[in-house]
C-alpha cells in the first residue's frame, strides 16, 4: 500500500528478466556460431522451465494482491464503521485512506478528498472556503504553524471549523512516517461548556456586584468563597475569611455552635447580632440555601445588614413610647391627663361590670384657687399645682391607682378594687398631706395653707350605665364639701 508501482512489481519483473535472458540463450544456441545442441536444448528446457515458473508466480502474485486488496477493503470498511473521522497519510504527506465520517464534517470538501491529495492542498482548500475562522486573515502563517506541530503534539487540538462546529484533533505519526488522524466533532460538548461558562460568568458578575453580602459555606460551616460587599460588611479581607468559620462574623456570646450549622441555618430569614471587625455590632438577617449535586455540597449564604434598621425601629418604638406617654400625660404636672383618665376610667368600669369588684374614685379641688393665682400670679399658681400633684400621686400606693389632672385645679384619683371605706381612707390621707405640706395660701379664707375639698364616690359598675355616673357622684360630693365649708372631703351614695 505504501510502495510504488514499480516497486510491487518487482516478481513480474524479475520474472520477465530471467525469460528474456531465456529466449537470448535459445537464439543464440541456435543461430549462433557455437552449435552445441545440447545446450540448445538445456535452453529450451530453462525456457520452459521459466515459464512454468513464470506462471506459478503469476498465480501467486494475483492471489497475493487479491489478498491485499481484500486487506484493503476490509481497513476502509474498518475505518468507515468508526464513530470517529478517520484519515490516514503516507510518510509524503498524501492522502491514501478516509472514512465517510471525515466528509460529513467537511461537505464542502467532497472533491477535494481523494487519495493521493497532499495534507497543504487539502488544508488551502478548505480555508479558500472559510473552513478555518481561526486562520481568517494570517492564513500562511497558520498553515506554517499548523504543519509544524501536526503529528507532533501529544495532547488533542481544539479547533473551530466552520458553521460554529468544534473538532478534536488526534493526530500520531506512525512508525513508516505517514500520519494517522482521528477527528471527533465535540461541538455539542464545547457550546455546552461555553453555556456553562457564560451563566457562571454571569452569577460571578451578579455575586460580584450584589450590594448583599454572599459567602459560601461547606457543610461545616466554614466560608469558601466571599463577596465584595461581604469584605466591606464586616471589615475583613477575603483571605482572612476564607477558610474561617462563620462564628467568626455572625453571632454573639449566647449564639451556640448549633445555631451556626447551615443545615440549621436552611429555611426561613434570620436574624443575628453580628460583630465588624472594628468591634462594633451589626444586626444582619440571613438566608441559607443548600447546592448539592453529584460533586458539591455547599451551602450559599445572603446576609443583608439590618443594623440601620434595627436603630430606626428602636427610634421609633422610643419615638412612639414617648408620643404615647405625652399624649396621655399631662405636660405641667406630669400626672396622666383627662384623655389617660378617660381611657382608664372605660376599662375599668368594664373590668368592675366583669369581676363584680367595686371602683372608687376621688375628685379633688384645689380651695380658692384664683385667690391664690391673685396673691402669689399665675407661675407660683403652676407650681402649687405641681406641688399638689406630687402629694397626691404620692398618696395613692398601689400601681394600677392613678392621679389624673381632671382639669385647671381639678385632679382624679380612680381606686380599682376599692369600695367607699377604703376611698375614703385614700381622700383622708390626700387632706393629711394637704394640712402637713402647709403650701402657703395667705388669700384663703379657709385655711392658711392650700387646702383641697375632695368628692368621694364608689360603686360596682353597672355595664347599663356610662362610667360617667361615677364621676357625676363623685361631682355631686365634691359640690357639698364646697358647699360645707371646703378643706374637707364628702362621700356620696353607692350609684349601683
Ligand atoms: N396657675 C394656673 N392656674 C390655673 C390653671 N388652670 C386653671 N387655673 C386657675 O384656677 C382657677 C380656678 O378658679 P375657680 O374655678 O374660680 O375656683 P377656685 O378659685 O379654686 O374656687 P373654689 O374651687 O370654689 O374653691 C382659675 O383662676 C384658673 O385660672 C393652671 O394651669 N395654672
Amino acid at each position: 500500500m505504501f510502495r510504488s508501482n514499480a516497486l510491487r512489481r518487482w516478481p513480474q519483473v524479475a520474472m520477465g528478466a530471467v525469460f528474456i535472458v531465456q529466449v537470448l540463450l535459445l537464439l543464440q544456441s541456435f543461430y549462433g556460431k557455437n552449435d552445441g545442441e545440447a545446450l540448445a536444448w538445456l535452453s529450451a528446457a530453462g525456457l520452459v522451465l521459466s515459464l512454468l515458473l513464470g506462471g506459478l508466480a503469476w498465480i501467486a502474485m494475483a492471489q497475493a494482491r487479491e489478498l491485499a486488496q481484500r486487506a484493503r477493503d476490509q481497513l476502509d470498511e474498518a475505518i468507515d464503521a468508526l464513530p470517529a473521522s478517520v484519515e490516514i497519510f503516507d510518510e509524503r504527506d498524501r492522502m491514501i485512506a478516509f472514512n465517510h465520517r471525515l466528509v460529513e464534517i467537511y461537505p464542502h470538501m467532497l472533491r477535494e478528498f481523494e487519495r493521493g491529495a497532499s495534507f497543504e492542498e487539502l488544508v488551502r482548500a478548505s480555508l479558500a472556503r472559510g473552513g478555518i475562522p481561526e486562520a481568517q486573515g494570517r492564513e500562511e502563517a497558520w498553515i506554517a504553524e499548523r504543519k509544524t506541530v501536526r503529528g507532533q503534539q501529544r495532547e488533542a487540538l481544539l479547533q473551530r471549523v466552520h458553521d460554529n462546529k468544534w473538532l478534536r484533533i488526534y493526530e500520531r505519526r506512525m512508525p513508516g512516517g505517514g500520519i494517522v488522524g482521528v477527528r471527533m466533532d465535540v461541538s455539542d460538548l464545547v457550546h455546552e461548556q461555553q453555556r456553562l461558562a457564560a451563566s457562571q460568568a454571569h452569577l460571578q458578575a451578579l455575586i460580584h456586584a450584589a450590594t448583599n453580602a454572599i459567602v459560601t459555606l461547606d457543610t461545616s460551616g466554614h466560608m469558601l468563597e466571599v463577596n465584595p460587599a461581604c469584605q466591606h460588611l464586616f471589615g475583613f479581607s477575603a483571605q482572612e475569611m476564607q477558610g474561617a468559620h462563620l462564628s467568626m462574623l455572625i453571632g454573639n456570646a449566647q449564639t451556640t455552635a448549633e445555631q451556626l450549622q447551615p443545615e440549621a441555618l436552611l429555611g426561613r430569614q434570620r436574624e443575628f447580632s453580628a460583630r465588624h471587625r472594628e468591634g462594633h455590632e451589626l444586626t444582619v438577617q440571613m438566608n441559607v440555601a443548600e447546592v448539592k449535586t453529584a460533586t458539591t455540597h455547599l451551602f450559599v449564604c445572603i446576609i443583608t445588614d439590618f443594623s440601620d434598621r434595627k436603630r430606626q425601629e428602636m427610634r421609633l418604638r422610643e419615638a412612639n413610647a414617648l408620643l404615647a406617654r405625652q399624649s396621655t400625660t399631662d405636660g405641667l404636672t406630669g400626672v396622666g391627663n383627662r384623655r389617660l383618665f378617660d381611657q382608664l376610667l372605660i376599662q375599668e368600669w368594664q373590668r368592675s361590670a366583669r369581676t363584680g369588684k367595686p371602683l372608687a374614685l376621688l375628685l379633688v379641688d384645689i380651695d380658692h384657687f384664683k385667690q391664690y393665682n391673685d396673691h402669689y400670679g399665675h407661675v407660683a399658681g403652676d407650681d402649687c399645682l405641681r406641688r399638689v400633684a406630687s402629694l397626691l400621686s404620692a398618696c395613692v400606693g398601689r400601681s394600677i391607682e392613678s392621679v389624673c389632672r381632671y382639669g385647671g385645679e381639678e385632679f382624679v384619683v380612680l381606686l380599682v378594687d376599692t369600695e367607699l371605706e377604703g376611698a375614703k381612707v385614700v381622700a383622708q390621707r390626700c387632706l393629711d398631706s394637704l394640712r402637713l405640706a402647709a403650701i402657703a395660701h395667705a388669700a384663703s379664707p379657709v385655711r392658711p395653707w392650700v387646702s383641697l375639698s375632695i368628692g368621694v364616690a364608689a360603686c360596682v359598675a353597672d355595664v347599663q350605665q356610662r362610667p360617667q355616673t361615677l364621676v357625676q357622684d363623685a361631682d355631686a360630693a365634691l359640690y357639698q364639701a364646697k358647699q360645707a365649708g371646703r378643706a374637707r372631703m364628702v362621700f356620696g351614695p353607692l350609684s349601683a
